[in-house]
């Protein structure tokens, strides 16, 4: 009984984690939509992010397609049989990829061969740790790949681009963390929040920089120094420019965690966690003897419902243009298209990320890909009890992983138009330009509102790869996305990447005396 009701208490946590974000991460942003303003592509973005923070909500189903790598910070009391609680994570773990709260999402790093049921050699991470109290405390974050792509740790003293020299101490620290949110750009699906570990080792300090991700958003650092600094982050980063999904605006980076540890004389390690909007983290207490939830963490405080507050704003500003697409697409039609215009897909799009890319540039297309639209996704997806294939969750991945590939793979197949999030970089940017192209950024983790405009799956390839990684062929209406890169040389990314380096430059004064 014990057991059966530990395994239903953590597919619980497990369930809620991935559908329902935590109160405080909602008040953060409702918080940025308001800072927005009104008509801009950034307060669209954060609309359709609430529409789907919603969506996930009701349906039960994954806020973002990418549920991560699964990561357990459990403390037991002293007695408590600890090998009981990781098989009874692996059970409840492989029921919710089942049910598709969690997509599957663990690789073999050498063969390539996703196991399906998200375990393998260190997945789900479970770490231990034994304590006083009389109950069982188990935290769950499900980080997803893009923005733990974002990470970075720096080495002090170290020379960074904007800022000049960082030295060992409070300032140095100040720029790398500065820093860290410019690096990221709209990559990570901003706007995000990050947490900081100063000192240890490399690992301990990235262990450090994640643990800062189970504070509550609204906490105060006990020490006044950090607590300075962690406020300083955020009023310095929204400056910056970067903006929901790095489309520029004022709301970047949603939360600043610090931690410190001691470290070695010849290291010093800045370690940061950078995480998107789609920050799902909770944590429950466990009753030892039963096995029951007995508490819920980050329920203090109102839970705001995203349900009425999305009213289409559709301006002068923001539908510059909305343009009808349907594949095949003309190179007319799209050299035709610019930077900031809105486009709404209907028919087929095709989807392919990291495996189908490599796959293509050594081999032909399963299909006749001219004319089409490439989609860079990696859904959830679950068989209906007629065997069809139901698409679950559907956002965007990021796509300049496929900057070695992506101006080539157009050319070879003459594919008109690669959609992400995050954008592409140089080489992409001239194959757009050379070969008539365009470049759709999608709203990363709105996967909820995606899935909703997908209305059928009419075939998939390359099963092989995998269900994140298969080439699934989507029939879709009135799918919307912007055009942030087109085949007139135009670059969002690189202009919002140019214009917040200069801003960061303005942060290179020191502010704490060393
Ligand atoms: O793997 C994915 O679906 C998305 C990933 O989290 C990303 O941000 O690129
Ligand atoms: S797609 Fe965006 S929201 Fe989803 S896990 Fe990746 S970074 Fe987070």
């Amino acid at each position: 009984m014990y057991l059966e009701n530990l395994e239903q208490s953590i597919y619980d946590l497990i369930t809620e984690t991935s559908t329902n974000l935590p109160k405080d991460v909602r008040r953060a942003v409702a918080a940025a939509k308001k800072a927005e303003n009104a008509g801009t592509r950034a307060a669209m973005s954060l609309d359709t992010i609430t529409t789907n923070i919603q969506m996930a909500d009701e349906n039960v189903s994954p806020i973002c397609q990418d549920t991560g790598l699964p990561t357990f910070k459990i403390y037991t009391p002293v007695g408590v049989n600890q090998l009981e609680i990781k098989a009874a994570i692996k059970r409840a773990i492989v029921t919710a990829t089942t049910n598709g709260k969690l997509r599957p999402n663990a690789v073999d790093s050498l063969t390539g061969k996703n196991s399906g049921d998200n375990l393998g050699d260190g997945v789900p991470v479970i770490k231990f740790e034994q304590w006083e109290n009389d109950t069982i405390e188990m935290k769950l974050i499900l980080k997803g790949g893009g923005c733990e792509n974002k990470n970075i740790q720096y080495s002090l003293p170290s020379e960074l681009e904007g800022l000049g020299k960082a030295g060992r101490d409070l300032d140095g620290i100040r720029k790398c963390i500065l820093h860290s949110v410019y690096q990221a750009q709209g990559q990570g699906c901003s706007a995000g929040f990050i947490g900081v570990g100063i000192g240890g080792d490399r690992s301990a300090g990235y262990e450090l920089a994640k643990e800062q991700l189970f504070r509550s958003v609204e906490d105060v650092n006990p020490n006044p120094e950090l607590a300075h600094l962690e406020n300083y982050i955020v009023e310095k980063a929204n400056t910056l420019g970067i903006g929901t999904m790095g489309f520029g605006g004022e709301a970047t980076l949603l939360g600043c965690k610090i931690g410190v540890m001691h470290r070695i004389p010849a290291s010093f390690f800045v370690s940061v966690a950078y995480n998107c909007w789609a920050y799902r983290r909770l944590a429950v207490n466990i009753d030892p003897s039963t096995g029951e939830i007995v508490k819920w963490h980050y329920q203090d405080g109102e839970k705001i419902s995203f349900d009425e507050q999305n009213v289409e704003q559709e301006t002068e500003e923001t539908a510059k243009k909305v343009v009808e697409l349907r594949a095949p697409i003309s190179e007319e039609e799209i050299r035709a298209l610019q930077v900031g215009d809105v486009v709404k897909i209907s028919g087929m799009m095709y989807t392919g990320r990291d495996a189908i890319h490599k796959y293509l540039s050594e081999n032909d297309a399963p299909i006749d890909l001219n004319g089409q639209i490439i989609y860079h996704c990696g859904p959830v997806v679950l068989k209906d009890e007629n065997g069809d294939y139901q698409i679950k969750a559907a956002g965007p991945t990021t796509s300049i992983r496929e900057e070695p590939y992506q101006g080539d793979i157009m050319k070879k197949f003459g594919i008109r138009a690669v959609m992400g999030k995050g954008g592409m970089g140089p080489k992409t940017l001239a194959a757009l330009h050379e070969h008539g192209g365009v470049y759709l950024n999608a709203i990363g983790g709105a996967a909820q509102y995606y899935a909703d405009c997908i209305k059928g799956v009419e075939g998939v390839d390359l099963m092989q790869f995998g269900i994140p990684e298969a080439m699934w062929h989507l029939r879709v209406e009135d799918f919307t996305a912007v055009v942030t890169m087109d085949s007139h040389g135009n670059s969002l990314h690189a202009d919002v990447d140019k214009s917040s380096l200069e801003k960061l430059a303005q942060y290179s004064d020191r502010v704490y005396q060393s």
